[in-house]
Formats: C-alpha cells, structure tokens, sequence
C-alpha cells in the first residue's frame, strides 16, 4: 500500500492506495501551525484505528501534494516516517505526462496539476477538471496534453462564510441543496447563490472554455462540496471524489524509484506506454475491504 497525502486549505487528506485503488481515506485538519510530531499523533491514531491485526498497516511509498507551505515539511516527515523513504512531492519538475503552457509553470497550485494529470490520463481530450474546495478551481489540458491554466474562484462554503461575517443580516447558513433559482427566505436565497450560482458558474465557465478551446470538453468534478453542485449542472460530467487520491497514485506510478532487478543503472519508472504516459486504468469490481473501508469513511 502506499499513502497520499493531499494538504488542502481546508483538510489534509490521506488516502491508502494500493496497485492503483483507493482503500482508504481519512481527513485531518489543516492547521498551519501545527508540527510533524503533532500530525504524527493524529496520524498513529487514524492508522490504529484501521489496522487489522492479521494485516498491519505498511506502506511502501508515499506521494505528497500541498497547496498550503507552512505544513508540508512537517507532513512530508510524516511520511518519511511512515515510509521510511522520502515521499515523491507533487511539482511541475516530476513526471505528469503534462507540458505546461501558462506563464509561470512553478505557481500553479500543486491539487491542480494533480487533478490534470489524472484527467488527461484517463479522460477523453480536451479536459476540464473542476476541484469544489476552500477554492473553486477549473483546470484546463487541450488535446495536446497541454495544461493550458483555468479559473479561480472563492469556494461556495468560503463565499457562504464570508456573507454571514460580512454582512451583519445574513446568517451563517449550513449546506444544502437549493430546491430553486428562487428563494423564498434569506437562507434560500444564499444556498440559491452559493449552491446553485456554482453549478452555473461551471456550466457557463466551461462553455467560455470550449469556446476558447474551439471544441467540446470532457468535463471532470471533485472535490469536498461537489455533491452539493454536481447534481444542479447541466454540462455533461463525470463527478469523481476520489480524483486527487488516484492522481497521486498515478503520479507515484510515474516518479517512485522501483527496486532495481538488473545490474544496469538508471532510474526505473512505474508502467508507461510509448508516449511516456500512465498506463490507462479501467474499473473493475471492488474489493470486499475497500467497500467496507468506503462505508467506514463515507
Ligand atoms: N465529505 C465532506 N462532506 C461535506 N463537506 C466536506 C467534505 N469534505 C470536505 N468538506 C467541506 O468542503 C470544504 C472544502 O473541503 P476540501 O475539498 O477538503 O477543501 P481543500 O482541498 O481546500 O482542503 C470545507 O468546507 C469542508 O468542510
Ligand atoms: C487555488 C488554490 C488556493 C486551491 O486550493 P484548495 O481549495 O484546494 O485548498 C490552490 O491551488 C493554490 O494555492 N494555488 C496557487 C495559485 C495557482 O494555482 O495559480
Ligand atoms: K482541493
């Protein structure tokens, strides 16, 4: 198995892959403060909790995005730790079957590249990826496999928090599905603009893309507040809430040194066809742990 750490603004993720599928996944707050050895404790507990006694949890390898810097050393020793090896950290210098085609390839945020290079891989061309976080971002790879940049946008519940504080008559309202454009009450007019104004925020954002792009989009939704949009698009998409966790066991495939078999050096990659680019993986039936590890995490 190998562990996936994503650092978002909002939680640290972890998942548990193994040959390429999701197992597990468990979620730690992002606290920009906090040290290796605080995350650690939090970590010891997840893993304990998890371990089966006949199967003790053990990791090969570990692949590391993070958008917020402050905790990626503490959380890459994690995994050192863990692991014993160094994690393969997520930048535009590691193999991810992209060329990046926007002006400064070294700030685009490190979830986003992961979420392009897994859409790329595994979706028709051109793709747009839309990651529903602390963040709205929309990515963009065109049919040459170039990641050509996207969209940024405050997250719906960011939006939604900041009109509670902001404005001193609205509410801090909890999440939900907008039954209609038109609210009736206060409530219902922010789940309306929030929830609803994201879902045509992506449908009309993609068809600007498309225009741009001269060609129809695949179009990819992710992230923690996509159950809440997805349902209320109307573009055709794929909603995939495990599309970070797979990108990071792709980009592991890609980049993790393997053992060595033969005498003759040179770095050995995971499987790649012709063109350099992961191996295609298609669904097959779900394990009985990894259901059970789904129902547990939900
Ligand atoms: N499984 C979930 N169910 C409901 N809300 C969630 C879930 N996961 C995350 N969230 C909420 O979604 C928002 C963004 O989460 P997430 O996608 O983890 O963001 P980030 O990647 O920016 O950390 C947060 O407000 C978080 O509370
Ligand atoms: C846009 C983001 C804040 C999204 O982060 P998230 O919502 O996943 O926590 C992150 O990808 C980021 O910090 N990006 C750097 C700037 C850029 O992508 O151009
Ligand atoms: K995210």
């Amino acid at each position: 198995m190998i562990l996936a750490i994503d650092i978002g603004n909002t939680t640290v993720a972890l998942g548990g892959i193994r040959d390429g599928r999701v197992c597990f996944v468990a979620r730690m707050d992002t606290v920009r403060t906090r040290t290796a050895a605080e995350y650690r404790a939090e970590m010891d507990k997840i893993f304990a909790h998890r371990r089966h006694p006949e199967r003790p949890m053990r990791f090969e390898g570990a692949v590391l995005t993070s958008v917020v810097p402050q905790i990626t050393g503490a959380l890459a020793e994690c995994a050192r730790h863990y692991t014993g090896k160094k994690p393969v950290i997520v930048s535009p210098d590691i193999r991810t079957g992209l060329t990046m085609g926007v002006d400064e390839p070294g700030s685009v945020g490190k979830d986003r590249l992961v979420d392009a290079a897994y859409a790329a891989a595994n979706f028709p061309l051109p793709v747009v990826t839309v990651d529903l976080g602390t963040a709205t971002t929309f990515n963009v790879v065109d049919e040459d496999r170039v990641f050509r940049g996207g969209v940024i946008c405050p997250g719906l519940s960011t939006g939604l928090r900041a009109l509670g504080e902001r404005c001193a008559q609205l509410p801090q309202v909890h999440l939900g599905s907008p039954k209609s454009a038109i609210g009736t009450n206060t409530e219902k007019c922010m789940l309306s603009g929030s929830v609803m104004g994201t879902a045509v925020l992506i449908d009309g954002m993609v068809q600007r893309i498309e225009e741009e792009l001269g060609r129809p989009a695949t179009l990819v939704v992710t992230g923690g507040l996509a159950k809440y949009v997805t349902p209320l698009c109307r573009h055709p998409l794929t909603y995939d809430p495990e599309l970070l966790m797979k990108g990071l066991a792709l980009l592991y495939q890609l980049n993790a040194q393997q053992p060595q078999h033969h005498s003759a050096g040179g770095r050995h990659y995971g499987p790649q066809n012709q063109h350099g680019r992961a191996r295609q993986r298609y669904p097959r039936k779900r394990t009985r742990c990894e259901r059970a590890d789904e129902a547990r995490t939900g």
